[in-house]
């Protein structure tokens, strides 16, 4: 079956549970039981992946999609890691397929592992329990917040983060604008533009508006840059673009507000936990920040905090980037929370069964 399944081609005999979360106001619906589990034969955690691709994306949809879901809905489905030191792994997904990383999740996702006791009893301790997530860019350390049994806070370490490409000169068809951008990883590739420089100004500027020009210089980028990463082709594609306030010197500003367009022009309401990595390991190859300068990313959304900080660079990883100038492993932190839980059905005799998106 091709990447396009349909829920009419297939059983539709199907009642999938979830348990709703945020953690910055992206909705993350994680699934809790109904999906059926990825074969034996896909071995690794990117075979899984393009398994789901291949052969599972009529239930993306069904769980994404309206009238269940809507255009800006994001999911987690927990499957069994490959990685000798992850706990769990997990495969994530969106309004238009499968991402290599989400911060946003991981966020909530480490309350929801030690609060459903999906590690050792032995393991969960207080003030931090340590949980290892094996993400398709690679394993992600996570330490969850625990006082007095309850879960709070999340800070996380992903893969080696880089600035992939500096100041790349675009052209935005239809417009005067001739923006400088900078390409960066952070468990997925990210354009980072000033809002100013695109005719934007996010605390002013409509989000159709943004959605517009971030969409614009997405395409830009994708028709000029050939991505590249030393792990595996299937991380090597741009997932969206950070528009963002160009406050990226520490010394001036702690703070710098952002907003992540992503997928099929998906609209972040979190600061976008992979976005922090990648723009806090860009502020660090172009001298904008230390090691251990803590700087606050705010969604211009909503006005949801992370924090981003580069904890160590790693000399073994950048020998294998070539084409970069340096590799950091960066600390993100953020708050999770509940918002409910779902039971979804569907009905044979439901013409809109396949789902549908409102753009
Ligand atoms: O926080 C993040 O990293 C994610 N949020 C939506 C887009 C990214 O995957």
């Amino acid at each position: 079956m091709s990447s396009t399944t349909k829920f009419s081609e297939v059983n539709s005999e199907i009642v999938i549970k979830t348990r709703e979360m945020h953690s910055g106001g992206e909705p993350l619906r994680v699934i809790e039981s109904g999906w059926p589990a990825p074969p034996k034969s896909a071995r690794t955690l990117l075979d899984k992946r393009r398994h789901m691709k291949e052969h599972m994306d009529h239930l993306r949809k069904l769980v994404m999609f309206e009238p269940r879901g809507h255009k800006d809905m994001y999911g987690a489905l927990l499957v069994e890691p490959d990685h000798p030191d992850a706990d769990l792994a997990v495969l994530f997904m969106h309004n238009e397929g499968y991402s290599t990383m989400c911060g946003h999740a991981i966020i909530a996702l480490g309350r929801y592992v030690v609060d459903n006791k999906l590690i050792p009893a032995g393991r969960i301790e207080e003030p931090e329990t340590k949980v290892n997530i094996q993400c398709p860019c690679g394993l992600v350390s996570v330490w969850v917040q625990v006082k007095n049994g309850k879960t709070g806070s999340v800070r996380f370490h992903s893969v080696p983060a880089f600035l992939h490409t500096s100041d790349l000169t675009l052209e935005i068809p239809g417009t005067q604008y001739k923006p400088s951008v900078d390409i960066g990883y952070g468990g997925a590739f990210y354009a980072v533009v000033k809002d100013r420089d695109i005719g934007i100004d996010l605390s002013t500027s409509t989000t159709d508006q943004i959605v517009e020009r971030a969409t614009a210089v997405s395409n830009a980028v994708r028709s000029k840059v050939k991505l590249w990463h030393p792990d595996s082709p299937d991380l090597a594609y741009l997932y969206g673009t950070i528009v963002t306030d160009g406050n990226d010197d520490f010394e001036t500003n702690d703070t710098t507000t952002n907003l992540t367009i992503f997928a099929d022009r998906e609209v972040d309401r979190a600061p976008t936990g992979s976005g922090v990595t990648a723009r806090t390991a860009i502020q660090y190859a172009k001298g904008h920040i230390k090691t251990g300068q803590v700087k606050k990313f705010k969604s211009s959304a909503n006005g949801s905090l992370y924090t981003g900080s580069v904890v160590r660079e790693v000399v073994e990883y950048f020998k294998r980037c070539s084409n970069s100038s340096s590799n950091s492993i960066v600390e993100v932190s953020g708050c999770g929370y509940y918002t409910g839980s779902s039971v979804f059905t569907v009905e044979d005799d439901d013409d809109l069964k396949d789902g549908f998106l409102l753009k």
